[in-house]
């Protein structure tokens, strides 16, 4: 919608072929966007080659886990010249690859046509129109502009950025730190807590993404405390949701199937901790999440967990 409030044709492709003929047919999607109605411009088509025959932009957004697999048979179809732009939140499991990395292997794309896009962007609140901004990274210059004019509207103000790690890694850790303040939320923790969480998570981003190549001054931006204030503000945010159902007592899979969507976090807070791990970088909230996702923790340790570290000066 927002492409083509912004003047482009959008096709889009969806695995759910009466979706996709819903959105050609009535430009609405009712299982995603319940009584949203989609601009003319945006029509649907189940055929993902034809999808993407043409496109000036290939725009991705299905699960980081599900992108190589779904991009993988769309190689030879991508138009000589377009870009591919990820709006994923997530590291790929088993490779720990950032979603950029995996779009341009999987598309056999050279880094400068591929773009992400990463910032406070709610989807909820996007197809309302409401007032957002928001950053188009890539290691080429003219591609970041490209994507960022094709998305610019009244309601929505992407700014350009060169940093891909940094961009990237601030999308994808935030749903880690959301399902932390989630979890303290779930156990009646108040707002200390929050920003507690929020602030030492937004240290813990930093660090990694230094690690990694990232440049400081793309964490304290939109894509990092910007984003990371939507997600653990909202309670329409999946992460958020599903840390507060864990943090009420709920097991993971009874947290997932009452969250609805997909929680990234879930599964990118291994591969995060992996990619630490092997750059010798400290991560304790985002190990913390782990161990009580996937190690059995129980979410009553974590916080002695968190507070009972050694003592040490603020910073980095
Ligand atoms: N929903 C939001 O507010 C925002 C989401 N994102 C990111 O966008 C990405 C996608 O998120 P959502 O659209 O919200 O997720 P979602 O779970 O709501 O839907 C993703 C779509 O992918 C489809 N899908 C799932 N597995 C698939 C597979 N194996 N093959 C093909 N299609 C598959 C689903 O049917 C659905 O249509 C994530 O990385 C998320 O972090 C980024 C910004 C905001
Ligand atoms: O990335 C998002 C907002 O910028 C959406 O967050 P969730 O994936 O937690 O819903």
């Amino acid at each position: 919608a927002v492409l083509a409030d912004a003047g482009c044709d959008v096709t889009v492709w969806g695995r759910d072929a009466a979706v996709c003929e819903a959105i050609a047919r009535d430009h609405r999607n009712e299982r995603y966007l319940p009584g949203v109605d989609l601009p003319a411009r945006v029509t649907g088509e189940a055929d993902p080659a034809a999808a993407v025959a043409g496109a000036d932009l290939v725009v991705v957004a299905v699960p980081s886990q599900s992108a190589r697999a779904v991009l993988t048979p769309l190689a030879g179809a991508v138009a000589p010249g377009a870009v591919a732009v990820s709006l994923m939140k997530g590291v790929e499991l088993a490779t720990d690859r950032r979603m950029s990395e995996v779009v341009g292997e999987a598309l056999a794309l050279p880094a400068g046509r591929v773009a992400v896009l990463s910032g406070p962007n709610l989807a909820a609140e996007i197809a309302a129109r409401q007032p957002t901004a928001t950053v188009v990274a890539s290691a080429d210059a003219g591609t970041a502009e490209r994507v960022a004019a094709a998305c610019a509207t009244g309601y929505f103000r992407p700014y350009t950025n060169d940093d891909v790690v940094g961009v990237e890694l601030c999308g994808a850790v935030k749903n880690v730190i959301a399902l932390a303040v989630g979890i303290s939320q779930g156990r009646g923790l108040g707002y200390n807590t929050m920003a507690t969480i929020i602030t030492r998570g937004l240290v813990e981003i930093t660090r990694l993404g230094l690690a990694l190549g990232a440049k400081a001054e793309t964490f304290p931006g939109l894509a990092g405390m910007g984003d990371l204030m939507a997600t653990c503000a909202s309670p329409d945010s999946r992460n958020h949701r599903l840390g507060l159902a864990i943090g009420r007592g709920l097991s993971l899979d009874e947290a997932v199937a009452t969250t609805g969507g997909t929680a990234e976090g879930v599964k990118s807070s291994r591969s995060v901790l992996d990619l630490a791990e092997r750059a010798g970088v400290e991560m304790p909230i985002t190990h913390a999440v782990v161990q009580v996702l996937h190690e059995g923790l129980p979410v009553d340790a974590l916080a002695p967990l968190l507070l009972g570290r050694p003592r040490k000066a603020e910073g980095l």
